[in-house]
């Protein structure tokens, strides 16, 4: 299970530094969808050239012109980009086709998917790489979702993809969600906003390993 450090709040310079610190224990490095609107591609191109050994996600949510705005990430460096499973099928496939072209990856982000099962079997016939369940930041606090019953409903469904889970995960949920399984899981706030980032961001690897073991 891979650990995906969710950058979205910090400046470059902070990133840079985060991932110095955490880069044993992170496998990937989303360049968050507040970092994107803020400064664009930049921090795909820089964090890809520091730290080559780090996969780099572009959460740039794309929900139309998908082969367009996949090209642009993909052209920066990005070796994930996500796009918006709420999507027509027309913006999803192009987001794949983009991807092929380059030899690069897709997550299709659930946020906001009514029916999730139906969904998911719908995009898991379109040679995405990732179907990541996500609870939205702007609705954590009220539990109206339940990531690991999400989680659950994707892993029941996926033929192809893998699964991947994002949105408020912590270390006292992360034991959970590893025992159900995901290929990617997703930490923003939680490593972020830590007292000891780098402690944090290894003692959540080190969960994911020993569920996996
Ligand atoms: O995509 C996002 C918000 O839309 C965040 O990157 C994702 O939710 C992870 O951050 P956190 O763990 O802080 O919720």
């Amino acid at each position: 299970m891979k650990l995906q450090a969710a950058l979205d709040t910090l400046t470059l310079e902070q990133c840079i530094e985060l991932l110095q610190e955490t880069g044993h224990s992170v496998d990937i490095a989303e360049v968050g969808t507040p970092f994107i609107i803020e400064q664009g591609m930049a921090p795909v191109r820089v964090l890809k050239e520091r730290f080559p050994h780090i996969e780099v996600l572009a959460d740039a949510k794309i929900m139309d012109a998908g082969e367009f705005e996949a090209d642009k990430c993909f052209e920066a460096g990005a070796d994930i980009v996500t796009v918006l499973g709420v999507s027509y099928d027309e913006t999803i496939e192009g987001v794949v086709r983009s991807a092929k072209k380059h030899g690069k990856k897709v997550m299709v982000d659930m946020i906001a998917v009514q029916d999730l099962a139906k969904r998911t079997r719908e995009i898991d016939q379109m040679g995405v790489d990732y179907i990541c369940v996500h609870t939205a930041f702007d609705i954590q606090s009220t539990g109206q979702k339940d990531p690991l019953e999400e989680l659950k409903v994707v892993n029941q469904v996926i033929e192809h993809a893998q699964s991947a889970v994002a949105g408020g995960v912590k270390l006292s949920t992360i034991d959970a969600i590893a025992r159900e399984g995901a290929a990617i899981v997703v930490v923003g706030g939680a490593i972020c906003n830590a007292a000891s980032r780098s402690e944090t961001a290894r003692e959540m690897k080190r969960h994911l390993q020993e569920e996996n073991a």
